[in-house]
Order: C-alpha cells, then structure tokens, then sequence
C-alpha cells in the first residue's frame, strides 16, 4: 500500500491564511512552483511569479488573479544579480510590498561526475546556489528593511545524501540548504526567518524529463517507504506553515517532503 495523497491545503488550513501578504515564487510557472503559487493565492495572498519564460507565467498569473488576488509574471534569469534586482522592483512597483520569498527556480540533469563538464557543473549549481543567493540577498535586503518576512528555500534529499549522477544538483542544494540556516541565524534579530523545504522525487514535467519514468519506478521500489513518487500538492501544505505565522518560531530548520526517501532502506 502507498501512503495516501496529501489533501487540497484549502481543506487543511484557513483560506484568509495569508490574507495581507505577498509571495514571491521564482519558477512559479511550472511543477512544484506552480503549485505553490496558486495555493498562496488560495490562502488570501498576493503573488508575484518570476522565471526566464513569460509562456508558462502568463497562465498562471491568470489563474492567480481569478483567485481574486493580485498577480505580477516577470522575467528573470536568477543566475544574474542585475536581473534579479530589476525583478524585484517590478513586482515591488506592480503588486507592493513583498513580505515572503520562495527559491523554488531549479536545473538539473543526470550525469557520471566524471563526464560533468565545467559548463555542465556551472548551469546547475549556478540556477541552484547562486540564483537562491542572489534572491535572497536581494530580496532580503527588503524584507528588514520592512521588519521582517519568510524566505522559504527548495532543497533536495541530495543535499544531504549524495546521489548517482547528481554532483553538481547535490552539491548546489547543499549550498542552499547551509545558505537558509547562515541568514537564518543572522536575520532573526530582523524579524526575518529562512527554511528549507527538500522535495525527495516529485513527478514534475521537469524531473522526468530528466530521469524518466524507468528509473522513476526502480526509485519507487528500492527507494521510497511511501511507493509512490510524491506530487507537487505534497509540497504545499509544509511551505504554506513555513510561511505562515503558525511558524513564527521556526527559521534554520529543514523540512524533507520525501516519502520516507531519506530513511534506511529495509534490511531484509
Ligand atoms: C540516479 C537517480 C538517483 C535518484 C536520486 C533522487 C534524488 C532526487 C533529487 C532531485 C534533485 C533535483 C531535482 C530537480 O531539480 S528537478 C527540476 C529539473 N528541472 C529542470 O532542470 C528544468 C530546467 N532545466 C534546464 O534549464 C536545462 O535542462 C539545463 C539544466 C541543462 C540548463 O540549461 P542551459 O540552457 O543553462 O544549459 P545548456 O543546455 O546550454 O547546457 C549547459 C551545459 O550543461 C551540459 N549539459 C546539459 N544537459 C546535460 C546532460 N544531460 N548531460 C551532460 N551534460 C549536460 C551542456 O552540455 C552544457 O555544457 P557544455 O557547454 O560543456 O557542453
Ligand atoms: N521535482 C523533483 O523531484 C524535485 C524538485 N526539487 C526542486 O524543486 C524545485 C522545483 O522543481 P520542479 O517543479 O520539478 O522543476 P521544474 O523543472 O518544473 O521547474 C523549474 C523552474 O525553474 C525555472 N528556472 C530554471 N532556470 C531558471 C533560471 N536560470 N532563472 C529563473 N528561473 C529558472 C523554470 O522556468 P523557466 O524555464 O521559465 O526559467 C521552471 O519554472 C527546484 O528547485 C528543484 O530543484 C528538489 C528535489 C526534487
């Protein structure tokens, strides 16, 4: 037996939860961030969404405003400060104060660590590590200038148990993971707190472009108490807490949404 779905967070939580605030998903246009973006729109706030292809924003900015919540879709490539700087002030000039900032924005591929080219090495680690610093340095700076907010990161299981052929992804989300705990612990004092919520394998357009679906079942066998991949709704319910006054006194901590991925296998 699987373990069951998680359910429509609208069942879990109240729907003014974060009536008053506004998130800010990168990659907010596809899988996971997608997901987490309608759900802040469900829960009452306003949601700006940001990633380098206005074709899958655009339709979600729409779903987010039929909420009837504000919206805001921008480019931005978050490898690049600059540009990430300028995402910031649009959304601060198209929908306000930003008070929460998920690092959802992610690439990775498979690849034998010896085979990983330096390109290679740099456009995941450089999407992973360096885009999550630069939105967080960038839109940190706002949120103690405005006395305080919720950054919630995108991890990985890989950043804390090294996988096969992810290198440059397990190294990046590592980075992340230290990242959320260092600013974590120096922005308190602001009012500012920093989690990390690590996804196991979640069935994404994204990461089954990347593993497919014959190692995608050889994971659910050897891999997962739960037997089954975990879904973008999985992941809701944990980072709407995170960003929520019901964790006011949560911030350093690292959340895995996983299926038990992380657990021994069994011995037997
Ligand atoms: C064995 C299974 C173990 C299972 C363990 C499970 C653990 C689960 C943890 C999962 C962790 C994270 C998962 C995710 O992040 S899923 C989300 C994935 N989504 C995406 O990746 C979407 C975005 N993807 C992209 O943008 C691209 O795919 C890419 C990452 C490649 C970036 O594209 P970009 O345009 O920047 O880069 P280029 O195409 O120009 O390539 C740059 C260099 O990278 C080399 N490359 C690209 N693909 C591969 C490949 N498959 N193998 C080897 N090298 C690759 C490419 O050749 C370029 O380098 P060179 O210039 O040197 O050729
Ligand atoms: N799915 C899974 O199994 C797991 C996912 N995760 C993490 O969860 C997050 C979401 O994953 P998932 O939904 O599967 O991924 P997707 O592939 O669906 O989404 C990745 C998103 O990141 C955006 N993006 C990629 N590169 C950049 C960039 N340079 N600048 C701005 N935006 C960028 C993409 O948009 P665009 O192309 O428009 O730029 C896309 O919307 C990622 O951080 C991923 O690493 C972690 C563990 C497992």
């Amino acid at each position: 037996m699987s373990l069951p779905e998680t359910p429509p967070s609208m069942e879990l939580f109240a729907p003014d939860l974060l009536a008053g605030e506004t998130a800010l998903v990168t990659g907010g246009g596809t899988g996971i961030g997608k997901e987490l973006a309608l759900a802040y729109a469900d829960h009452g706030a306003n949601v700006a969404i940001a990633s380098r292809s206005m074709d899958h924003l655009e339709p979600v900015a729409e779903a987010i405003e039929d909420r009837g919540v504000e919206a805001c879709a921008t480019t931005v490539d978050v490898r690049d400060r600059d540009d990430v700087e300028a995402m910031l002030e649009t959304v601060l000039a198209e929908v306000g104060d930003v008070s929460i900032l998920v690092n959802n924005a992610g690439a990775n591929f498979l690849c034998p660590a010896e085979e990983l080219s330096a390109n290679g090495w740099r456009s995941v680690v450089g999407t992973i590590l360096d885009g999550t610093a630069n939105c967080t340095f960038t839109v940190g700076e706002h949120l103690i200038d405005r006395g305080g907010g919720a950054i919630v990161s995108m991890g990985a299981t890989n950043s804390v148990r090294g996988a096969p052929y992810h290198a440059h992804s397990g190294a990046g989300k590592a980075g992340v993971h230290n990242l959320m705990q260092t600013v974590a612990a120096e922005w308190a004092r602001h009012g500012v707190r920093a989690n990390t919520v690590a996804p196991g394998v979640i069935r994404t357009e994204g990461v089954m472009d990347v593993m497919g679906e014959t190692v995608a079942e050889q994971v659910i066998d050897e891999d997962l108490a739960a037997d089954r991949l975990g879904t973008p709704a999985d992941c809701v319910p944990v980072t709407l807490f995170l960003s929520s006054p019901a964790a006011a006194y949560v911030t350093g901590a690292y959340y895995a949404v996983d299926g038990g991925q992380l657990l021994a296998p069994t011995p037997m």
